[in-house]
């Protein structure tokens, strides 16, 4: 199997038109705030904050009828833990998730102990459950909440040492949490999954599980077994879905996915002979697959939302939205067919 990167071109494509300087300087500085929790603290203090109910972020709508993260600085969130009686101290819960490209610290913060309704009208906003709000915002800002929210679940799920079944100890900003018992430290974890476009030169494939809304076919994924490389992984997962071997490989990119939970999306090309393409599909993970051509994805991908029936189901084929790198794959495969 060969295993293609498209290194040089992807770095410079990436990072290119950054001002490498700054760049270099806030990531120095947030280094800085994982390991000093008196800077952190400091930091906090003039950081802006994103809150989280119950894991679901808290969301602004515009004039416009779109959506938005309301800019709270923790002044503001100090402001609205003194109006409901609450301690300030609970602002000191925030994980730190990055920092904005002009340097304000950015930290999240879950108040599912506070009435929901009483945060939500002192804020002006609404909470809205991630799966929901992820593909209403725009830009960075589904990404960031994607993290600010894996950060919190991670911390809500790691309170017990795995060893010693003592609390385990988080520091200022949230990047590790410490056994007291045994001085063991846990780091947040993501799962890697590879996602996988194949193609057969002609057409690519794409399948669907029973739990997908109807119509939604896409690529094909699955965990990284431990000790396996992407590749092996990739390999595997093609035969097992869909009973087809691989060829050649090409990475294309990743993504953190917060669906069920935090998984590392490597997502990649691979090609398999058109002699030998008969799909042989695993019918306990899969509910079907398919091979399409380049006219029925073109079409796909230009439906913005699925056409629906009078039940209000989908009737038509469609593929996940632009946030999901299945989109990213589907779309670059389409443009290198449009090429060739
Ligand atoms: N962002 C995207 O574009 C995109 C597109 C498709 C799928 N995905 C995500 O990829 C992930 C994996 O896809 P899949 O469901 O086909 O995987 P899969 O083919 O590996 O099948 C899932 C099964 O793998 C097992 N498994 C092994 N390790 C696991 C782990 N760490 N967590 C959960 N289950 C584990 C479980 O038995 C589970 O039922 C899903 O979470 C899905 O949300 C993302
Ligand atoms: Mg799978």
């Amino acid at each position: 199997m060969r295993c293609l990167v498209r290194s040089s071109f992807k770095i410079r494509q990436l990072f290119g038109s950054r001002d490498c300087s700054s760049y270099v300087s806030r990531m120095r500085y947030l280094m800085r705030l994982k390991e000093d929790d008196e800077a952190c603290l400091r930091a906090l203090q003039s950081g802006s904050v994103l809150l989280y109910h119950k894991l679901a972020p808290l969301l602004m709508r515009t004039e416009r009828g779109m959506y938005q993260l309301p800019a709270l600085q923790a002044t503001d969130v100090k402001g609205i833990l003194g109006k409901l009686g609450k301690d300030e101290q609970l602002l000191n819960s925030s994980v730190l998730i990055g920092c904005s490209d002009d340097n304000v610290p950015q930290f999240s913060l879950d108040v599912g102990s506070l009435e929901q309704a009483a945060v939500e009208e002192l804020c002006g906003g609404v909470f809205i459950d991630l799966r929901k709000a992820f593909f209403l915002l725009k830009g960075p800002e589904a990404p960031l909440v994607s993290k600010g929210q894996a950060l919190l679940r991670w911390h809500q799920t790691h309170g017990f040492c795995s060893t010693t079944g003592q609390p385990t100890q988080r520091n200022q900003a949230g990047s590790q949490r410490v056994c007291l018992a045994n001085g063991a430290t846990y780091y947040p974890q993501m799962a890697p999954v590879v996602i996988v476009l194949v193609s057969d030169g002609r057409r690519c494939l794409l399948a669907r599980q029973s739990g997908f809304p109807r119509g939604m076919y896409s690529a094909l994924a699955g965990f990284c077994d431990i000790g396996e490389t992407v590749e092996e992984t990739l390999r595997r997962e093609v035969a097992e879905e869909v009973g087809l071997e691989v060829e050649s490989l090409l990475y294309s990119g990743s993504q953190h996915w917060p669906f069920p939970q935090s998984s590392f999306m490597v997502a990649c090309h691979a090609t398999v002979s058109p002699d030998n393409g008969e799909i042989n599909l695993d019918g306990a993970e899969l509910e079907d697959a398919q091979w399409f051509g380049l006219d029925e994805i073109e079409e796909a991908l230009q439906r913005k939302t699925p056409l629906r029936n009078p039940k209000g189901e989908s009737s038509v084929f469609w593929v996940p939205p632009s946030y999901a790198i299945a989109n990213k794959l589907i779309q670059e495969w389409a443009n290198q067919q449009k090429k060739s």
